[in-house]
């Protein structure tokens, strides 16, 4: 479906169904990612590697907010939503091998949390 662009949207009854659309279309990446996520907890059960790897859930993050800056994105913004989203996969990923929070040596601790959240680089 061709969506409508924003400035051409008279209302928000046209305008909404573009959002939901855009929304669907997220879900659809996330659970495509999702399914990487679960062919590394195979992976990573067969090379005895934890969910959690510090320094690799840092390159996602400068990844992104790399991305996102170029595109005008607030970074720190998307910061707060991948580090969310690198949790649910850790997580998903510990369901999978069985694990609890582990962390790959000389990296980062883990927040007490045991999440990945932290405050945003300045
Ligand atoms: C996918 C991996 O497993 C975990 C999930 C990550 C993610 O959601 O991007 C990143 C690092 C890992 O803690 C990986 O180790 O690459």
């Amino acid at each position: 479906m061709t969506r409508t662009p924003p400035h051409l949207c008279a209302d928000m009854a046209e305008l909404r169904p573009q959002i939901d659309e855009i929304d669907a279309a997220l879900i659809d990446l996330l659970v495509e990612r999702s399914g990487y996520i679960d062919r590394a907890a195979e992976i990573k059960a067969t090379a005895g590697l934890p969910a959690c790897i510090a320094d690799r859930v840092e390159e996602v993050v400068a990844n992104v907010r790399r991305h996102a800056s170029a595109r005008g994105l607030d970074p720190d913004l998307t910061e707060r939503i991948w580090r969310q989203l690198i949790d649910w996969s850790i997580a998903r990923e510990e369901a999978r091998l069985g694990t609890g929070p582990a962390q790959v040596s000389g990296a980062q601790p883990a927040s007490p949390a045991g999440s990945t959240s932290k405050a945003p680089a300045r």
